[in-house]
């Protein structure tokens, strides 16, 4: 049985109708109609340990209501999830004790306490042995440096420092399943830095699963060897980054610089640009590997340097929205 599971989930809500016109907000307000969104409509995934996945989507599109029902926080409407063998929302603490949630929004330290004591909490609240705890507290305060600030009030701490904390909640009674909502939100190049490194660092040398959302494809370019695509509650695609790119982005571009301006024509690429010497070409490297393509390039014209493009992956996933919105 893979580690998380999810078969057929779904999460309605009922709110009360919103109303239009004069006083809408008012007649919202006091309106006894309600009507039901569908937040999740029928989602179904395998994650096996040690996996580190992307769960992505569009504002709205359910990301954060499955992670709900995936720590036990919310109730499916329908279908099933089973995490670690357990069922979230019917075992609460035991599914508690095999995740670690971090919410960029949001922190879960005691706002009050100096950031050790929230951390000397979080221990004894899931019964860590003495010794284990400070192993792991001294291993987490090296890795995210936080020896600087352990005695400073978690209501002092800057976001960056707090996500540190935040993460070593999280992870200091060693949950196999760390669930990542917005990790990087707000945070400066450096400190989004930081974080990957600690999150690659923990799925690598301690086998964690990770399934993170966010909103950045700079974390999903970094730590993500699967993505699974949400939009309207339901799955659109669950698959590697490479294979999304070659499925809904067939082509690449290649840049080629001329020592003079000439027009370009070669079998099996169209020209999208051409520019004072600069020549874009977009081509399919099924049909047309890139080598073939360089080197008819390099017969027949005065190249002085060619660069393959990347496909980026920001650009697929915006496409793929737009298509659907
Ligand atoms: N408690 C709630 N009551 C009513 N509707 C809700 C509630 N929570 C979420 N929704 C609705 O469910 C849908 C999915 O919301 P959800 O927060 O899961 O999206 P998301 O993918 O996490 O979005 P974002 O990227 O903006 O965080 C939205 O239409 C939202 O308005």
């Amino acid at each position: 049985m893979a580690l998380i599971e999810a078969r057929e989930l779904v999460k309605d809500f009922h709110r009360p109708r919103r109303r239009t016109g004069r006083f809408a907000g008012l007649r919202t307000l006091v309106s006894r109609e309600r009507e039901t969104v569908r937040a999740v409509d029928g989602v179904s995934f395998a994650i096996e340990p040690g996996e580190l996945v992307g769960y992505l989507g569009p504002n709205g599109a359910g990301k954060s209501t499955t992670i709900k029902m995936l720590t036990g926080i919310l109730t499916p409407t329908g279908g099933e999830v089973t995490v670690a063998g357990v069922v979230p929302w019917r075992r609460r603490q035991d599914n508690a004790r095999n995740i670690g949630v971090v919410f960029g929004q949001r922190t879960q330290l005691w706002w009050d306490l100096p950031l050790v004591e929230s951390l000397r909490l979080v221990g004894k609240l899931y019964r860590m042995p003495r010794a284990r705890y400070e192993e792991n507290l001294a291993k987490f305060a090296e890795l995210l440096d936080m020896r600087p600030f352990l005695d400073t009030p978690v209501r002092q701490l800057s976001l960056g420092q707090r996500m540190r904390g935040d993460l070593a909640a999280a992870m200091i009674y060693e949950p196999p399943v760390l669930y990542l909502d917005e990790p990087t939100v707000g945070l400066d190049v450096i400190a989004k830095e930081r974080i990957r490194k600690f999150v690659a660092d923990l799925s690598s040398t301690s086998g964690t699963t990770v399934l993170l959302t966010t909103h950045d494809m700079d974390d999903v370019e970094a730590l993500c060897e699967r993505l699974i695509l949400i939009d309207h509650g339901k799955v659109l695609y669950d698959g590697t980054p490479s294979a999304l790119k070659d499925s809904y982005a067939p082509h690449r571009e290649l840049v080629v610089q001329l020592a003079s301006p000439c027009e370009v024509v070669v079998s099996g690429a169209q020209t999208v640009e051409s520019r004072d010497g600069v020549v874009r070409l977009s081509f399919n490297p099924v049909e047309t590997p890139a080598a073939a393509l360089i080197s008819e390039l390099f017969g027949s014209y005065p190249v002085t340097d060619v660069s393959l493009q990347e496909t980026d992956l920001e650009d697929v996933i915006k496409k793929i929205y737009a298509g659907r919105s």
